[in-house]
């Protein structure tokens, strides 16, 4: 389980969040919505030790990890799929996934990411940078199968695709939440993401402003923080 407490966290620009608790409990979909700038990127970050807290604490599966370098909860079973992709697009599929994956996996990686996305299999020698951008961002989520993470963090992973590709990323997202992973999912399709999830947080200018089960969300709440925003 992760538990964020208390965090408070920005940039050189300012603060971000105010104070947000956020909980993901073991074997769960949690969604993370909001408007644009109001800091969802900005959690995820530190919730995969990419950028320090300046107050609060992370606490996994009940152990203090605030403060640790990414690598140390990426071992711990953090995974982050960024926004953006984060694909290296001058190193082939293959030698991308092996990048990815822990060293006991290492040689199986290939098959593994495979398994997760054909499409990936019969493009392994392609270069990364060369692919579409489904087909870049299954690259991405590939990670999220190979290094057998228990806690999955995704960025806006569905942003800019084609509806198709789109349904074939929810398929696989959904794959993972039955295989027992929990996830932590920020997304644009407000209406998909509260099908798939058990709880819903919405984040407003670095507040949490709700925190329950979907079906305790009226449509005119969820509209009513995302025109909050712009007022
Ligand atoms: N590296 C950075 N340096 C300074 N300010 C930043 C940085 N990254 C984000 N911000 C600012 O922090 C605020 C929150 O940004 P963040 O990307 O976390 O929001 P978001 O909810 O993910 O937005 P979106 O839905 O548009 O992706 C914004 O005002 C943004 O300009």
């Amino acid at each position: 389980m992760l538990e964020l407490r208390g965090i408070t966290a920005g940039y050189d620009t300012g603060t971000v969040l105010r104070n947000v608790d956020l909980i993901v409990p073991d074997s769960s979909v949690v969604a993370l919505i909001g408007p644009n700038g109001a800091g969802k990127t900005t959690l995820l970050r530190v919730a995969s030790g990419l950028l320090k807290p300046t107050g609060g604490q992370i606490i996994l599966d009940g152990v203090d990890v605030t403060g640790r370098p990414t690598e140390d909860l990426a071992r711990r079973g953090i995974c982050h799929v960024p926004e953006g992709r984060g694909v290296f697009p001058g190193l082939s599929v293959a030698d991308n996934v092996r990048l990815q994956a822990p060293p006991q996996v290492d040689k199986r990686a290939m098959a593994r990411a495979a398994e997760a996305f054909p499409r990936l299999g019969e493009r392994a020698t392609q270069l990364a940078g060369t692919m579409s951008g489904g087909e870049q961002q299954m690259l991405a989520l590939a990670h999220t199968y190979v290094s057998d993470p228990s806690i999955v963090l995704l960025d806006e992973v569905s942003m800019g695709l084609a509806p198709k590709i789109v349904s074939e990323i929810f398929e696989f997202l959904e794959g993972l939440a039955r295989s027992g992973k929990s996830l932590l999912l920020v997304e644009q399709y407000v209406a998909r993401a509260l099908e798939f999830a058990d709880y819903v947080y919405i984040l407003n200018r670095g507040r949490i402003t709700f925190a329950g089960e979907p079906g305790e969300l009226s449509e005119s709440a969820v509209a009513e923080s995302y025109l909050g925003a712009s007022r």
